[in-house]
């Protein structure tokens, strides 16, 4: 019984915190999925972004080179232009292509003709072939015969700039494309400009991009937009053709930030708290229980079986033995002159003699055996698989039990019960085996008490 009463107090602790591990459990569930979802977000995210940069890029770079077409016109039918002819031609171009920093002009790889013109600009005359930088370019350029973007580079003229040089050939009679080197036509663009459109939208600190390609050398490229690391792990890449080559463009999502975004911190601290609140509500909701289910079922006293659950539990002990033909008994116990004590000692006293007698009872019988208060000073006990013989044992016991003399608040009281057994017949119920206790009861009162008598029908006619 004792073991039964621990057992239950910790199931409440028990129960909260299986419900507080299920639900920390379903919380990290969600963590990881709604991480997982954030995750799937950024990277889809970052696509798109990646994707529609490409589409930018290569579109503004396309509407830029076209201006190399235009000037190559222009030298088609002028191979000596005027500047006025070349500004009226170059000036609406750039006006409309901002990130177009200059258009240069260079028969023969010197530069003569440049828009936007400054007078004191440095650059008219320069051989490009002198600049060490760019003297095996240009040569590889002419020897190649290919249209390139170089760079970006810093530029002597100051900035950062991607070069697109367009050497031209020319026929012996100058008007088409032929073996003889004309020179070059080169727009310098501002590459920091034509980027523009990716730094101002790269609001999402989470996603990178980055870009790589020097002189149009792509993935052997050196990175001139972004850091390098975000080629490392990439979750998309482009490839954006320019003259020459290709750039690549690449987009990474620095997956360590979803963990450490706020919403994911409150998510799970909101989740870890609410599943503690969980686990302690649970437990004190299994603890209300068993408050109300002992309050129904128990004797608020001496804390053993109510008369309603014993009559319950005894009826279905009934039916159990029945069914499979097995010998049930019942001890009914009623402290003697039990009215005496209460008369004596107080109430009180009278209330802790009870307790008492209910230990005894319960020291003296199986943890099997079920024991209720049936109504005052009277006890019931229902004793599974105890034939007639065995009952009577165990009333012995009892009786031995509960004849002693007590000392309770230094008074001496002494107690004694009388009992009477009752051993199930095939056809009786629960109630039955009351009444026939309850008979022999009154027949140990009968014959002076301090005794336990067996029920025989015999009593009856007595
Ligand atoms: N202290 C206390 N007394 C109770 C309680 N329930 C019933 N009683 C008392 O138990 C006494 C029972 O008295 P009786 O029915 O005359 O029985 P008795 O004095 O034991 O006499 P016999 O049964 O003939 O031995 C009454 O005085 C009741 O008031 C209880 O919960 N606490």
């Amino acid at each position: 019984m004792g073991i039964q009463r621990n057992r239950s107090s910790f199931f409440p602790i028990l129960v909260g915190v299986v419900t507080c591990c299920i639900a920390m459990t379903v919380t990290l569930l969600m963590t990881y999925a709604e991480y997982r979802w954030q995750r799937s977000m950024s990277v889809s995210h970052a696509s798109e972004h990646a994707g529609q940069y490409k589409a930018i890029l290569g579109k503004a770079l396309a509407e830029n080179l076209i201006v190399i077409d235009a000037v190559e016109g222009l030298l088609r039918l002028a191979p000596n232009p005027s500047y006025n002819d070349f500004q009226q031609l170059v000036k609406p171009l750039l006006d409309q292509r901002p990130t177009i920093k200059q258009v240069e002009v260079a028969p023969n790889a010197v530069i003569k003709l440049v828009y936007p013109h400054s007078e004191d600009n440095a650059i008219i005359g320069l051989d490009l072939r002198s600049l060490p930088g760019q003297r095996k370019v240009v040569e590889e350029t002419i020897r190649s015969q290919r249209f390139r973007l170089a760079g970006p580079v810093n530029l002597i003229e100051g900035g950062y700039g991607a070069i697109a040089r367009k050497p031209i050939f020319i026929s012996p009679d100058g008007q088409h494309d032929g073996e003889q080197f004309w020179g070059f036509i080169t727009l310098i663009l501002d590459v920091n400009r034509l980027l523009s459109e990716i730094v101002s939208e790269e609001s999402d600190t989470m996603t990178r991009y980055a870009i790589r390609g020097t002189d149009g050398l792509g993935a052997q490229g050196g990175v001139f937009f972004g850091s390098p690391d975000v080629f490392k792990q990439p979750v998309v890449t482009h490839t954006i053709p320019v003259p020459g080559g290709y750039w690549q463009l690449a987009a990474s999502v620095d997956l360590s930030r979803i963990s450490r975004r706020w919403e994911m911190l409150m998510f799970s601290l909101v989740g870890m708290v609410g599943s503690v609140v969980v686990g302690v509500l649970a437990g004190i909701l299994v603890l209300q229980w068993q408050h109300l289910h002992t309050k129904a079922t128990r004797d608020s006293l001496t804390r053993v079986y109510n008369r309603q659950r014993i009559q319950e539990m005894g009826a279905q002990e009934v039916q159990r033995a029945q069914r499979y033909n097995h010998p049930l008994s019942l001890i009914m116990i009623d402290l003697d002159s039990f009215k005496l004590i209460n008369d004596r000692y107080g109430h009180l006293t009278g209330d802790q003699v009870l307790q008492e007698s209910t230990d005894f009872i319960e020291h003296a019988v199986r943890g099997c055996d079920l024991v209720g208060r049936f109504g005052g000073e009277e006890f019931v006990v229902v004793l599974p698989e105890c034939d007639v013989c065995e009952v009577a044992v165990v009333a012995e016991r009892i009786r031995f039990e509960l004849c002693r003399t007590l000392s309770i608040d230094y008074q001496q009281v002494n107690l004694s019960a009388s009992l009477g057994t009752a051993t199930l017949q095939r056809s009786e119920c629960f109630e039955d085996m009351l009444n026939n206790a309850d008979i022999a009861l009154y027949e140990a009162k009968r014959t002076g008490k301090n005794r336990a008598i067996a029920f025989s029908p015999h009593l009856i006619s007595t």
